[in-house]
Protein backbone atom coordinates (compact mmCIF):
# COMPACT_ATOMS: atom_id res chain seq x y z
CA UNK A 1 0.00 0.00 0.00
CA UNK A 2 1.16 3.42 -0.87
CA UNK A 3 2.65 5.44 2.03
CA UNK A 4 2.47 9.16 2.47
CA UNK A 5 4.21 10.34 5.50
CA UNK A 6 3.63 14.19 7.24
CA UNK A 7 7.47 15.49 6.42
CA UNK A 8 5.84 19.05 5.14
CA UNK A 9 4.23 19.43 8.72
CA UNK A 10 7.21 18.47 10.64
CA UNK A 11 9.09 21.47 8.28
CA UNK A 12 6.87 24.04 9.30
CA UNK A 13 5.97 23.07 13.02
CA UNK A 14 9.25 21.99 14.33
CA UNK A 15 8.15 21.55 18.39
CA UNK A 16 5.74 18.93 17.91
CA UNK A 17 5.20 16.06 20.56
CA UNK A 18 5.57 12.47 19.67
CA UNK A 19 2.21 12.15 20.17
CA UNK A 20 1.44 14.79 17.69
CA UNK A 21 3.50 13.23 15.00
CA UNK A 22 1.94 9.93 15.42
CA UNK A 23 -0.78 11.48 15.57
CA UNK A 24 -0.57 13.76 12.09
CA UNK A 25 1.33 10.03 10.84
CA UNK A 26 -1.79 8.32 11.69
CA UNK A 27 -4.20 10.41 9.08
CA UNK A 28 -2.94 9.29 5.82
CA UNK A 29 -3.90 5.72 6.78
CA UNK A 30 -7.16 7.23 8.45
CA UNK A 31 -8.02 9.37 5.49
CA UNK A 32 -7.16 6.96 2.50
CA UNK A 33 -9.67 4.18 4.80
CA UNK A 34 -12.56 6.14 4.96
CA UNK A 35 -12.32 8.41 2.17
CA UNK A 36 -12.76 5.48 -0.20
CA UNK A 37 -15.97 4.75 1.26
CA UNK A 38 -17.40 8.56 1.85
CA UNK A 39 -16.12 11.47 -0.42
CA UNK A 40 -14.68 13.98 2.23
CA UNK A 41 -11.70 15.18 0.16
CA UNK A 42 -10.92 14.74 -3.29
CA UNK A 43 -10.01 11.20 -4.43
CA UNK A 44 -6.93 13.10 -6.23
CA UNK A 45 -5.93 14.69 -3.68
CA UNK A 46 -5.35 11.94 -1.25
CA UNK A 47 -1.63 11.96 -2.09
CA UNK A 48 -1.63 15.78 -1.12
CA UNK A 49 -3.10 15.19 1.94
CA UNK A 50 -0.57 16.77 4.24
CA UNK A 51 -0.14 19.56 1.77
CA UNK A 52 -3.06 20.68 0.70
CA UNK A 53 -5.04 19.47 3.45
CA UNK A 54 -3.50 19.72 6.35
CA UNK A 55 -0.69 21.80 6.03
CA UNK A 56 -3.18 24.22 4.76
CA UNK A 57 -5.20 23.83 7.84
CA UNK A 58 -2.23 24.25 9.95
CA UNK A 59 -2.03 27.80 8.13
CA UNK A 60 -4.39 29.14 11.21
CA UNK A 61 -1.92 28.69 13.47
CA UNK A 62 0.29 30.86 12.06
CA UNK A 63 -1.82 33.36 12.39
CA UNK A 64 -3.08 32.86 15.99
CA UNK A 65 -1.73 30.72 18.46
CA UNK A 66 -4.90 29.20 20.22
CA UNK A 67 -4.93 29.21 23.99
CA UNK A 68 -5.94 26.54 26.44
CA UNK A 69 -9.65 26.79 27.25
CA UNK A 70 -10.64 28.77 24.10
CA UNK A 71 -13.50 27.81 22.38
CA UNK A 72 -13.21 27.24 18.54
CA UNK A 73 -16.25 26.39 15.51
CA UNK A 74 -15.14 24.79 12.85
CA UNK A 75 -18.17 25.46 10.43
CA UNK A 76 -18.93 22.94 7.92
CA UNK A 77 -15.61 20.93 8.09
CA UNK A 78 -16.59 18.00 6.01
CA UNK A 79 -13.91 15.77 7.02
CA UNK A 80 -12.12 17.84 9.40
CA UNK A 81 -10.52 20.46 7.96
CA UNK A 82 -9.39 22.60 9.48
CA UNK A 83 -10.38 21.39 12.87
CA UNK A 84 -8.80 18.20 13.18
CA UNK A 85 -5.30 19.12 12.47
CA UNK A 86 -5.65 22.49 13.86
CA UNK A 87 -7.39 20.20 17.27
CA UNK A 88 -4.00 17.85 16.62
CA UNK A 89 -1.57 20.70 16.95
CA UNK A 90 -4.06 22.62 19.96
CA UNK A 91 -4.91 19.51 22.51
CA UNK A 92 -5.87 22.14 25.48
CA UNK A 93 -8.16 24.27 22.72
CA UNK A 94 -11.97 22.70 22.35
CA UNK A 95 -13.27 22.16 19.19
CA UNK A 96 -16.62 21.87 18.32
CA UNK A 97 -17.07 21.03 14.26
CA UNK A 98 -19.98 21.09 12.67
CA UNK A 99 -21.36 20.17 9.13
CA UNK A 100 -24.49 19.96 7.57
CA UNK A 101 -24.57 16.27 5.82
CA UNK A 102 -24.52 13.65 8.63
CA UNK A 103 -22.26 11.40 6.63
CA UNK A 104 -19.46 13.37 6.70
CA UNK A 105 -19.87 13.80 10.61
CA UNK A 106 -19.41 10.38 11.17
CA UNK A 107 -15.93 10.43 9.12
CA UNK A 108 -14.84 13.33 11.39
CA UNK A 109 -16.13 11.10 14.43
CA UNK A 110 -13.82 7.95 13.68
CA UNK A 111 -10.73 9.87 12.44
CA UNK A 112 -11.15 11.72 15.90
CA UNK A 113 -11.91 8.32 17.75
CA UNK A 114 -8.98 6.71 16.05
CA UNK A 115 -6.44 9.54 16.83
CA UNK A 116 -7.93 9.64 20.87
CA UNK A 117 -8.32 13.47 20.11
CA UNK A 118 -10.86 14.42 23.63
CA UNK A 119 -10.59 18.55 22.44
CA UNK A 120 -13.09 17.73 19.92
CA UNK A 121 -17.05 17.47 19.58
CA UNK A 122 -18.22 16.88 16.11
CA UNK A 123 -22.13 17.60 15.86
CA UNK A 124 -24.36 17.05 12.29
CA UNK A 125 -25.79 20.97 12.18
CA UNK A 126 -26.06 23.46 10.17
CA UNK A 127 -23.89 26.50 11.38
CA UNK A 128 -27.66 28.50 11.90
CA UNK A 129 -28.74 26.24 14.31
CA UNK A 130 -25.76 26.22 16.79
CA UNK A 131 -26.71 28.57 19.98
CA UNK A 132 -23.16 28.28 21.33
CA UNK A 133 -20.84 31.38 21.93
CA UNK A 134 -16.99 30.46 20.66
CA UNK A 135 -13.80 32.75 21.21
CA UNK A 136 -12.94 31.42 16.97
CA UNK A 137 -14.52 30.67 14.17
CA UNK A 138 -12.86 29.16 11.50
CA UNK A 139 -13.84 27.29 7.88
CA UNK A 140 -12.73 26.44 4.70
CA UNK A 141 -14.14 26.29 1.66
CA UNK A 142 -18.10 26.80 2.55
CA UNK A 143 -19.21 30.00 0.98
CA UNK A 144 -18.65 33.41 0.19
CA UNK A 145 -18.38 35.90 3.26
CA UNK A 146 -21.02 37.85 2.77
CA UNK A 147 -23.36 34.96 3.27
CA UNK A 148 -21.01 33.18 6.18
CA UNK A 149 -21.48 35.93 8.06
CA UNK A 150 -25.18 35.97 9.03
CA UNK A 151 -25.09 32.21 10.00
CA UNK A 152 -22.37 33.13 12.88
CA UNK A 153 -23.14 36.78 13.52
CA UNK A 154 -24.06 37.22 17.45
CA UNK A 155 -21.47 33.65 18.19
CA UNK A 156 -18.71 35.00 19.50
CA UNK A 157 -17.66 34.99 23.04
CA UNK A 158 -17.81 38.86 24.09
CA UNK A 159 -13.96 38.48 25.92
CA UNK A 160 -11.03 37.90 24.38
CA UNK A 161 -7.67 36.21 26.33
CA UNK A 162 -6.21 35.78 23.15
CA UNK A 163 -3.05 37.83 21.52
CA UNK A 164 -5.55 38.61 19.23
CA UNK A 165 -9.13 39.63 19.40
CA UNK A 166 -12.01 37.01 19.22
CA UNK A 167 -13.38 36.61 15.16
CA UNK A 168 -13.07 34.12 12.22
CA UNK A 169 -10.35 32.72 11.27
CA UNK A 170 -11.64 31.67 7.12
CA UNK A 171 -8.93 29.84 4.67
CA UNK A 172 -9.74 31.36 1.39
CA UNK A 173 -7.74 31.48 -2.02
CA UNK A 174 -7.82 33.74 -5.29
CA UNK A 175 -8.91 37.47 -5.98
CA UNK A 176 -10.67 38.19 -2.88
CA UNK A 177 -11.00 42.17 -2.66
CA UNK A 178 -14.43 42.00 -4.62
CA UNK A 179 -15.79 39.31 -1.98
CA UNK A 180 -14.94 41.15 1.04
CA UNK A 181 -15.99 44.68 -0.58
CA UNK A 182 -19.61 42.79 -1.41
CA UNK A 183 -19.27 41.79 2.49
CA UNK A 184 -18.76 44.81 4.02
CA UNK A 185 -16.92 43.69 6.50
CA UNK A 186 -13.34 44.81 7.84
CA UNK A 187 -11.55 41.78 6.98
CA UNK A 188 -7.75 41.73 7.46
CA UNK A 189 -5.58 39.43 4.77
CA UNK A 190 -2.87 37.16 5.95
CA UNK A 191 -0.95 35.20 2.71
CA UNK A 192 -0.19 32.19 2.89
CA UNK A 193 2.89 32.33 1.22
CA UNK A 194 4.28 34.07 3.89
CA UNK A 195 5.13 30.94 5.69
CA UNK A 196 4.96 28.22 3.35
CA UNK A 197 7.02 28.34 0.35
CA UNK A 198 5.71 25.64 -1.57
CA UNK A 199 3.32 27.24 -5.16
CA UNK A 200 -0.36 25.94 -3.47
CA UNK A 201 0.29 28.42 -0.93
CA UNK A 202 0.47 31.19 -3.45
CA UNK A 203 -2.92 32.10 -3.48
CA UNK A 204 -4.07 30.94 -0.20
CA UNK A 205 -5.00 33.34 2.68
CA UNK A 206 -6.17 33.43 6.18
CA UNK A 207 -8.76 35.95 6.22
CA UNK A 208 -9.05 37.41 9.45
CA UNK A 209 -12.48 39.29 10.62
CA UNK A 210 -12.32 40.41 13.96
CA UNK A 211 -15.59 40.89 15.89
C1 LIG B 1 -16.65 22.20 -0.01
S1 LIG B 1 -17.03 21.47 1.51
C2 LIG B 1 -15.60 21.92 2.48
C3 LIG B 1 -15.34 20.97 3.61
C4 LIG B 1 -14.13 21.27 4.47
N1 LIG B 1 -14.26 22.54 5.17
C5 LIG B 1 -12.85 21.26 3.65
O1 LIG B 1 -12.30 22.32 3.39
O2 LIG B 1 -12.41 20.16 3.24
C6 LIG B 1 -18.29 22.53 2.20
C7 LIG B 1 -19.01 21.91 3.38
O3 LIG B 1 -19.84 22.88 4.01
C8 LIG B 1 -21.01 22.25 4.47
N2 LIG B 1 -22.02 23.30 4.70
C9 LIG B 1 -22.58 24.11 3.77
N3 LIG B 1 -23.44 24.97 4.36
C10 LIG B 1 -23.41 24.69 5.71
C11 LIG B 1 -24.08 25.25 6.86
N4 LIG B 1 -24.95 26.24 6.74
N5 LIG B 1 -23.80 24.73 8.08
C12 LIG B 1 -22.93 23.71 8.20
N6 LIG B 1 -22.27 23.15 7.15
C13 LIG B 1 -22.51 23.64 5.93
C14 LIG B 1 -21.32 21.24 3.37
O4 LIG B 1 -22.13 20.17 3.84
C15 LIG B 1 -19.91 20.76 2.99
O5 LIG B 1 -19.53 19.60 3.71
Amino acid sequence: MLEVKPDIILKYFTNLTEKQIAQFEQLFELYSFWNAQINVISRKDIEELYERHVLHSLGIAKVCTFKPGEDVLDVGTGGGFPGIPLAILFPETNFHLVDSIGKKIKVVKEVASALGLENLQADHLRAEQIKNKYNFIVSRAVTRLGEFYPWIQGKFKKESINAIPNGILYLKGGDLAEEIKESKLKAELYPLSAYFEEDFFETKYVVYVPQ
